[in-house]
């Protein structure tokens, strides 16, 4: 094989300096290294081996000074390399992933680390093997064409080209390349350790597949490669779709969006959902979203579609819709302005819940009947515009506001408050209560309810 890097950095070796390569002292980065100095030599560029210490196994040392060694060694067989490395500090939280916490410390060292030394190309000994093993775990984690296009052979973070030049070369052509050269790897007892995803595929997994299908390793490869050209396909197709349905502060406009095709809305909700959260849904909460908001399967049963609507999205955020405008929020905060004067809130629980806006706070008790605690969920809290009618039992007719507390003898001191608003109904009026057309019984209605009173003080004074 021609165990070199491949064309990618060699092309663009005229406008380099020095090229960084992530050296774990494992089979494959030794080789990388090796062959990565035997090239950088006749081209006259600098080399640097970047080494993590991951803090976590006793042999990590040792690790460090072999590198140390090594790195000493072909420097003295005139080879143009340096050895600079890091020690991550630290340890993962309990409960999190040991591999992800050393992976996304690895990352940021090996970038800072190159950055250092003016790398501009930092080379990762990944090979097809490895792409093949990404594509499986990424399809046993039901992942979709961004995670079967699995890694990518070159990416540009930060001004760092982070490249794998090996990734379309054969697994065993690589340790052809060690043997040939006499290079002698350290042993990380950790691939061994049968709880992590990827050791019990290579372990028990692999052997038989490649024994029934021994293309296995170039077709995975070749259907990465194809998961990313549809990957990147879906990306643009994602954006055109969302040019049109996204509004200038970020919020995806839910009736123009539901004019797409079933198949591109899902993919321009994801597309959507991750450029304003910085990271993708999950796939339930995308599910759900696409049946439960207007237009969907769900709404469309619905004497009228909901047009506001709440769902946690894990982290502290959570996805909001009000007036067909879906936006993520952060729910540290329960009070969000939803347009000027207006407040969206969650009464759904009995308590004491502030409004700072409007100087006082309502009351919410459990009762047998009153607003379902579902409805109130949602609440919405505005001023009085004019024109709004209410109703005060369950056999009389609607009125406006004015002639409703003449009728019940409200003093004007008692009138000020916000108006409840919730599934597009008036629901309670200061003053005046729950409005009739609102008021669910409990037990008929298989829901808790509520009852509510407002009161023009904040929550402490009035105890
Ligand atoms: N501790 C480390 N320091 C520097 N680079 C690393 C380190 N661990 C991994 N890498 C880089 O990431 C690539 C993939 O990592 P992976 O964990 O799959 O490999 P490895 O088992 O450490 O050994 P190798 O790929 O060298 O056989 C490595 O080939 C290497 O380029």
């Amino acid at each position: 094989m021609a165990a070199r890097p491949a064309s990618s950095p060699t092309a663009t070796a005229a406008a380099l300096r020095v090229v960084a390569v992530a050296y774990s002292g494992g089979r494959d980065s030794l080789a990388l290294l090796h062959a990565t100095c035997r090239a950088a030599q006749s081209l006259g560029v600098q080399v640097v081996a970047l080494h993590i210490h991951h803090n976590l196994l006793p042999e990590a040392d040792v690790w460090l000074r072999q590198a140390q060694a090594r790195c000493r060694r072909w420097r003295a067989r005139g080879w143009p390399l340096s050895l600079r490395w890091a020690r991550l500090d630290g340890a993962p939280a309990p409960g999190d992933s040991i591999e992800a916490w050393a992976r996304a410390g690895r990352h940021a060292a090996l970038q800072r680390l190159a950055r250092e030394a003016g790398a501009t190309l930092l080379l990762l000994a990944h090979h097809r093997r490895d792409q093949a093993e990404t594509v499986l775990l990424q399809a046993l984690r039901g992942g979709g064409p961004a995670g079967m296009a699995a890694m990518p052979a070159e990416a540009l973070r930060d001004g760092l080209v982070w490249a794998r030049p090996w990734l379309d070369r054969p697994r065993a052509a690589i340790e052809a390349y060690g043997r040939q050269h006499r290079l002698r790897p350290v042993d990380d007892p950790s691939n061994d350790d049968q709880r992590l995803a990827r050791n019990r595929l290579r372990a028990q997994l692999w052997p038989a597949l490649s024994q029934a299908f021994p293309e296995a390793e170039a077709a995975l490869a070749l259907a990465a490669r194809r998961a990313h050209e549809a990957d990147a396909a879906l990306a643009e197709l994602a954006q055109l779709d969302l040019a049109a349905c996204v509004s200038a502060d970020g919020a995806l406009r839910v009736p123009v969006w539901r004019q797409l095709s079933t198949a591109r809305q899902t993919n321009a909700l994801r597309a959507w959902c991750r450029a304003q959260a910085g990271r993708g849904a999950s796939e339930p909460l995308v599910q759900r979203l696409l049946s439960e908001m207007p237009g969907g399967s769900m709404a469309e049963g619905a004497v009228k579609a909901k047009t506001t609507g709440c769902w946690p999205a894990g982290e502290g955020r959570q996805l909001r819709l009000y007036r067909g405008e879906l936006r993520w929020c952060h729910n540290a905060d329960p009070l969000t302005t939803a347009l000027p004067g207006e407040l969206l809130l969650d009464l759904s629980e009995p308590g004491l819940w502030p409004v700072p806006l409007w100087g006082g706070h309502f009351e919410v008790r459990d009762a047998p009947e009153g607003l379902p605690a579902a409805l109130l969920r949602h609440a919405i809290l505005r001023p009085r515009s004019g024109g709004e009618q209410f109703q005060r039992a369950p056999r009389s007719l609607p009125r406006s506001l004015k002639k409703q507390y003449q009728a019940a003898g409200v003093p004007q001191a008692d009138r000020h408050g916000p108006l409840l608003w919730a599934d597009e109904q008036l629901c309670f009026v200061p003053g005046l209560g729950i409005d009739a057309r609102a008021v669910r019984q409990a037990a008929l209605h298989g829901q808790p309810c509520r009852q509510l009173t407002w009161h023009a003080t904040p929550p402490t004074a009035s105890r």
